[in-house]
């Protein structure tokens, strides 16, 4: 037999035929439901009078347009409150476990399918969400989905999918202090562009992953997307096993040895080829800064606003003018210089305890500027609960920052918490297009050491010469 990748062995697993057209029939272990994405899907079920064939393998939360203030009142009517009832409706009516938002388990569904152990190493995972490719950080096929693909989950528990090619990418070394896992997405995306992930499935492997933590890993694989790839993975190992062990939705005792041994089989077989291959030596990185309107256009905090003038391939250059315009930016402005009036640190990408833990250490003794209005969001019930028994919030509340409940706030135009027009957001959140944040907003992507250090100095900043707290 040909050697295999990890994404070839857990698919293996999964196919239950496999069509002369090319594609196949995945059967679907989980799927995260959310109040943006689901209706449609329920509508369907209920028009063709299905029913759910495993309603145990569907959790559901409302993040998106949830407030993330003020939660013991009711939400005010419209658009947001509407999405919330219909879910819960629905849940109600479809026998789906529902998790409100007022509960110690709500969160980001990103975030809580983790935490819960709902999410488990070599699994099929889907959710109508695109970022669900942040749960392969556990060497699971997780992918997101639309809603006619999830009603087809909610009544048969299997998607008709073509095979991904594969593509390795190989992080060698390790990153120097004051740089995060956030810098190595945002170098990668700059280096092979948004869409240079497309049609692969990536796996992050390499001496550099071996060092991250569960957290850091599910930031890198969450925004896979980003590169235009719907899958990102990581093997399984120690690190993955202790971090599942023992939390409430994972193997029993009498079970954990088995899943054990299963999971730490899933990995790439050493001479298993890639349809392409890509190579970042993360020693040599550098805290980096969105300057544009998608992720890609990042660059080095160091560094100036490049010059579109210098572009010789004229639909980027085009490109570059009009994010220019749009951040209201010019070129060879040093991206260090850039005043901000936001900062928002949360997100499925970076709103989980060591996201804050490292905005914390940056903000300890410190105030935000007084032209800056900061915000954090943990990204679930569970990461707020632990800050606040670490004190986190009490060195956020002190800083100035406002310390709020769970969601995708600030990360999405779908809630209460937005940009208003002009404004400029240094964000720890993974998309930066035009209005994400709110209409006329302008995002700046970064780590959230990076997004503390700027809320401090009023501008974007190298977070490594912030230098010592008075
Ligand atoms: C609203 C939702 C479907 C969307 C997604 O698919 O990712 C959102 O979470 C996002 O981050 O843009
Ligand atoms: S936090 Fe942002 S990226 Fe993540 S699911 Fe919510 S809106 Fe999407």
């Amino acid at each position: 037999m040909s050697a295999l990748t990890l994404y070839d062995k857990v698919w293996q697993q999964h196919v239950v035929k496999d069509y002369d057209d090319g594609t196949s029939l995945l059967y679907i272990d989980r799927h995260l439901v959310q109040e943006v994405s689901s209706p449609q899907a329920f509508a369907g079920l209920v028009a063709e009078g299905r029913n759910l064939v495993r309603p145990a393998a569907h959790i559901a939360v409302a993040d998106h347009a949830v407030p993330t203030r003020l939660r013991h009142l009711p939400l005010p009517d419209g658009l947001a409150s509407r999405q919330v009832s219909r879910l819960e409706a629905n849940c109600e009516r479809f026998g789906i476990h529902y998790i409100g938002m007022n509960d110690n388990r709500h969160g980001i569904v990103h975030v809580i399918g983790p935490e819960l152990g709902f999410t488990l190493p070599g699994v099929t995972l889907v959710c109508g969400d695109s970022h669900t490719s942040t749960h392969g950080a556990f060497g699971a096929i997780a992918f997101g989905i639309g809603a006619s693909e999830c009603e087809c989950v909610f009544a048969t528990q299997t998607l008709r999918q073509k095979k991904q090619k594969t593509m390795r990418v190989m992080l060698n070394g390790a990153l120097q202090p004051g740089v995060a896992v956030k810098d190595i997405i945002l170098a990668l995306i700059a280096k092979i562009g948004t869409n240079g992930g497309v049609g692969h499935a990536i796996e992050y492997a390499g001496p550099a992953i071996a060092t991250l933590s569960m957290e850091a890993r599910m930031t890198l694989c969450n925004m896979s997307i980003e590169a235009g790839s719907r899958v990102g993975m990581i093997a399984p190992d120690q690190i993955t096993l202790d971090y599942v062990r023992g939390r409430k939705l994972a193997p029993t005792p009498d079970m954990q040895a088995a899943a054990e041994t299963h999971w730490m089989s899933l990995r790439s077989d050493a001479d298993a080829s890639f349809d392409r291959e890509v190579e970042l030596d993360v020693s040599a990185l550098v805290p980096h800064v969105s300057w544009g309107t998608n992720p890609g256009e990042t660059a080095p905090v160091s560094d100036r606003i490049p010059d579109p003038a210098l572009e010789t391939d004229p639909a980027r250059r085009a490109k570059m003018e009009r994010s220019l315009k749009y951040m209201a930016l010019a070129p060879g402005m040093k991206l260090d210089e850039i005043a901000i009036d936001r900062v928002f640190i949360g997100s499925c990408t970076n709103g989980r305890i060591e996201d804050l833990r490292l905005a914390a250490e940056v903000v300890e003794g410190r105030h935000v500027a007084s032209t800056v209005a900061g915000i954090v969001v943990p990204g679930s019930a569970s990461v707020r609960i632990q800050a606040e028994a670490e004190g986190l919030d009490k060195i956020f509340k002190q800083a100035g920052f406002e310390w709020r409940d769970s969601g995708c706030s600030m990360c999405v135009a779908m809630n209460d918490d937005r940009l208003a027009p002009g404004e400029r957001c240094a964000s720890t959140s993974n998309r930066n297009f035009e209005g994400r944040q709110g209409q006329g907003g302008r995002t700046h992507l970064m780590s959230p050491a990076m997004a503390a250090a700027a809320a401090i100095s009023g501008h974007l900043v190298d977070v490594r010469t912030l230098g010592k707290s008075a």
